[in-house]
This record gives structure tokens, sequence and C-alpha cells, in this order.
């Protein structure tokens, strides 16, 4: 697949802040944060529960949950606009695989695993070529270390770890320039995670692909050696490399998760 766009910055935000309207008044779920990610990049961001990481990784991948609302500062994944997409708003979804939190047990109940990972290619291209796309399912089936037969099950007929694994496939179908996941190795065993660790480290070395990993997984951010983004109440309170974190001013109070 052709890269036409190749942004300086995979992602790019600046000072943002996202607001969660549920029911009541609206929650501060980020609050002032700034980070950029670089094309073949990785960045983990870790936290507390409530300190903000899934609101962070659904606005930054177009999700169109009414709940989330970006409400100041800015932010740009490949190239496009979060805040105000617009037309764009398609080339973000394309641009973007994004595993959201539960993925695995989420998947549309009604869809055989064939059409769950070819929908995103479905709902791009109005012509496919059948059997191009039946090879790239099986490929990405077997990258993920599923076996072929499992094209034609239905999501309820697999594990939680097996259905966990179509939702990567499916976010990896059209070849991102960003890979947005919350939680990738849930409900994965361990044998399993160095699939999903290689997948990743692939994409980013052969295809530039960037990725932006929520995960509080000390073993896994270590393995992947990857610069860390420490939220807690919205903000940023420490970034850096393995145990190198810098916590930023005033966050030390603040920096026992
Ligand atoms: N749908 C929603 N409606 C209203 N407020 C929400 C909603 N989802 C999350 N929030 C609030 O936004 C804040 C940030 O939540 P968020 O889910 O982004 O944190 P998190 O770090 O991902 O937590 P966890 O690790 O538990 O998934 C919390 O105060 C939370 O209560």
């Amino acid at each position: 697949m052709s890269r036409r766009h190749d942004p300086t910055h995979a992602i790019d935000c600046s000072d943002l802040v996202i607001d969660r309207a549920g029911h009541g008044s609206p929650t501060r779920a980020v609050d002032g944060v700034t980070f950029s990610l670089s094309p073949g990049g990785l960045i983990c961001v870790a936290g507390p529960t409530g300190s903000g990481k899934s609101s962070l990784v659904l606005a930054l991948a177009g999700s169109t949950d009414p709940s989330v609302r970006i409400v100041g500062g800015s932010a740009h994944v490949c190239g496009v606009n979060v805040r105000r997409p617009g037309r764009k708003h398609r080339v973000l979804t394309y641009r973007t695989g994004f595993v959201p939190q539960g993925a695995g047990a989420d998947l549309p109940p009604r869809l055989t695993v064939q059409e769950v990972i070819a929908e995103p290619i479905l709902a791009r291209e109005r012509r496919v070529n059948t059997k191009a796309l039946s090879i790239r399912v099986a490929t990405l089936l077997d990258e993920m270390h599923l076996p072929l037969g499992t094209a034609a099950k239905f999501p309820y007929e697999l594990s939680a770890g097996m259905r966990q694994r179509v939702a990567i496939a499916r976010s990896f179908v059209l070849e991102p320039m960003v890979l947005i996941a919350d939680e990738i190795l849930a409900n994965l065993d361990l044998e399993v995670r160095p699939v999903v660790f290689d997948a990743i480290t692939r994409r980013r070395k052969e295809q530039g692909m960037g990725a932006l990993l929520v995960t509080n997984d000390a073993d896994f951010i270590r393995e992947l050696n990857a610069e860390t983004l420490m939220l807690k109440g919205g903000h940023v309170v420490a970034r850096g490399v393995g145990k190198d974190l810098l916590w930023a001013p005033n966050a030390e109070a603040d920096s026992q998760p």
C-alpha cells in the first residue's frame, strides 16, 4: 500500500484537553497533555485507573464516542487534525489501526472472523479482489498464531485470547501508519505475547508504523524499551525510558500510583 502522506510526526499533540461527558456534568479526563510520536516510534501510556489513558487514545483514534470531547489544545494524527477532522475523519480511520479497550469482547457477534478482519477494507474499497482479501486475512491469522479455520468461525466460538488476537489482526489489515491500542495484551497467554510484540516491532521497522500503546505491564514496557508517558489525573506526571522516568515539576507528590 502506498504511503503518499508523510508527516514528520505520526502523532503530535500539544496541551491537549479532553472532557468526558456522561449524564452529569463533564469530567476533565485529560488536561494539558503534550507529546509527539515519530514514524516508526513507540510510546507507552501508563497510569492508574481513571487517569485518562483511554480518553486520550479514544480521542486520538478519532472515536465517534459522543462522550469524548476535545475542548482544548491541538492534536494531529498522521497529519489529520483530530479536533476538527471534518471529511478527513475517514482518512484518519484508514491510517490508524485502533484496538480499543475490550476490543476482543466487543467484536461484532454476527460476523465471521473473516468478515471482522476484512471489514475495514470492505468499508474503504468498493471493488475488492475477494481472493486477495482472503489471502490477506489468512496471512494475518497465521501471523497471530491462529488456525486458518478460525476465519469461518464466529466470535462466540473463540476463547477470549483468540478474540483479542482477531481484534489485533483487524487493526493491521489496512497497514496502518499508526497503531493506537488500549491494553493490547488483555486476555493473552504468556506464550502469545511475543507474537504481538513481534508483529508491532516488524511493522515499526519495515513500514515505519508508529505505535501508541496503553499498558501498565512493566515487563512489556521493558521488553519494548519504550518511552513511557505516566498519566495521573489527566496530567503527564512523568516521562522517560525504563527506570529513567523524569518526573514533571510538582508531580513527585502525585507520583506513587
Ligand atoms: N463515558 C464516560 N462518561 C463520563 N465520564 C467518563 C466516561 N468514561 C470515563 N470517564 C471519566 O473520565 C476520566 C478518565 O477515564 P479513562 O477511562 O480515560 O481513564 P483510564 O486511565 O483509561 O482508566 P482505566 O485504566 O480504568 O481504563 C475518569 O474520571 C472517568 O470517570
